[in-house]
């Protein structure tokens, strides 16, 4: 994967309150947690000294608990909500820098937004509601609506074009709501929970749409949500935060696997190990004679999908990487991951992850 950054944030924070400014800056208040910073001073460090880099391609996921600072970070990414203090770069090129025509272009072409409350125009057809980002953009009408007809037939609205967004169910309307970000063809997609509003049969069903476009068009995603098992399907990096801090940045396997702290093992205490942890994690080397027996499978499957594969051929599995073994998994390693006694690898030992 690229690994070049396509946002990049460093030391940020926000604080919210009088002379918020202060904060950042004040070793003696930064070392406050936030019931004490709040007694003292009347401030809300929604969060607190961030860092991390989106990388092109990936779905970052920004996930934690309610007023854990998710939303606030994510705005301040295109300055919906101004930063009280860090860098924010985008290409390279300094956000908190940007004046006032330079945001808007930020905000209208390069980092488009889906809301958990849609945002749609009531009295417009969805045709319009989608065409809407293109209309601002000063495209003309015939182009903006032929452009708009191509996106709602890739999030699966066609027909429904002109339906007014009264006329349509949750589930559909926020397929409209992402129609209206895709149509102006952002390099960046920012989603804040748009998904928790809807029922879960219709909220799996937009997940698959996030994967399936990701899969299709491999466009850079931030994704907020307070869901785990929503954060593990989707993100190939997952910044878990609490109280304004990211706690642990990792891939799902890394969270669940290795967790930074107590409060993160806590979180992810129920998650079926053998779902998200892979084999190239449990696997031990090859002996030489192993080469060519057992049944093979990939260095990406999960635990879950090498149990059946040893469990059907009633022998140990190699991992086979590019037509060659390059490790063993037998029902006790496997066994291991799901009970939590198996280690994963150290970090550096690990392979890179393959593209799908
Ligand atoms: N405008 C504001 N003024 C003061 N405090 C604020 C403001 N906006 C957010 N906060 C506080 O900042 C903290 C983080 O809020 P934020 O909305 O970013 O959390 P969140 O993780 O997105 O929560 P949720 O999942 O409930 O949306 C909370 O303590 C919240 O009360």
């Amino acid at each position: 994967m690229d690994t070049t950054p396509v946002f990049s944030v460093e030391g940020l924070w926000k604080v919210f309150g009088p002379k918020a400014d202060r904060v950042p800056g004040d070793p003696e208040l930064t070392a406050l947690d936030p019931a004490e910073l709040r007694s003292r001073t009347g401030c809300t460090a929604a969060v607190r000294d961030v860092s991390f880099d989106v990388r092109k391609g990936e779905v970052f996921v920004v996930m934690g608990l309610s007023g854990s600072g998710k939303s606030t970070l994510v705005r301040c990414l295109t300055r919906l909500i101004e930063p009280t203090a860090g860098t924010i770069a985008i290409d390279g090129e300094d956000v908190r820098a940007m004046d006032r025509s330079r945001l808007r272009e930020l905000r209208r072409h390069r980092a488009a937004m889906v809301f958990q409350h849609f945002g749609l125009l009531p009295h417009r057809t969805v045709l319009d509601n989608v065409a809407y980002g293109l209309e601002i953009q000063g495209m003309g009408k015939a182009e903006r609506r032929e452009k708009a007809a191509e996106v709602i037939a890739k999030v699966g609205l066609e027909g429904l074009e002109h339906r007014r967004p009264g006329q349509l169910s949750g589930g559909q309307q926020q397929r409209v709501g992402l129609a209206r970000a895709l149509a102006v063809d952002p390099e960046v997609l920012l989603f804040d929970e748009p998904f928790s509003a809807l029922d879960p049969l219709i909220r799996r069903e937009m997940q698959e749409e996030v994967i399936r476009l990701h899969r299709d068009e491999g466009r850079t995603m931030v994704f907020i949500t307070h869901d785990l098992q929503e954060a593990l399907k989707l993100g190939d990096r997952i910044a878990l935060m609490r109280d304004g801090r990211v706690v642990q940045l990792g891939t799902p396997e890394e969270i669940v696997g290795s967790p930074a702290d107590d409060y993160v093992r806590d979180f992810v205490r129920d998650v079926p190990r053998e779902q998200v942890m892979t084999v190239r994690t449990a696997m031990r080397r090859p002996s030489a004679d192993q080469d060519g027996n057992g049944p093979a499978v990939r260095p990406d499957a999960t635990v879950s999908e090498a149990i059946e594969a040893v469990a059907r051929a009633g022998a140990p599995a190699r991992v086979v990487d590019k037509g060659r073994c390059v490790g063993v998994v037998d029902s006790d390693t496997l066994l291991g991951v799901v009970a939590g006694t198996e280690q994963p690898a150290p970090p550096g030992t690990e392979q890179p992850k393959e593209a799908v």
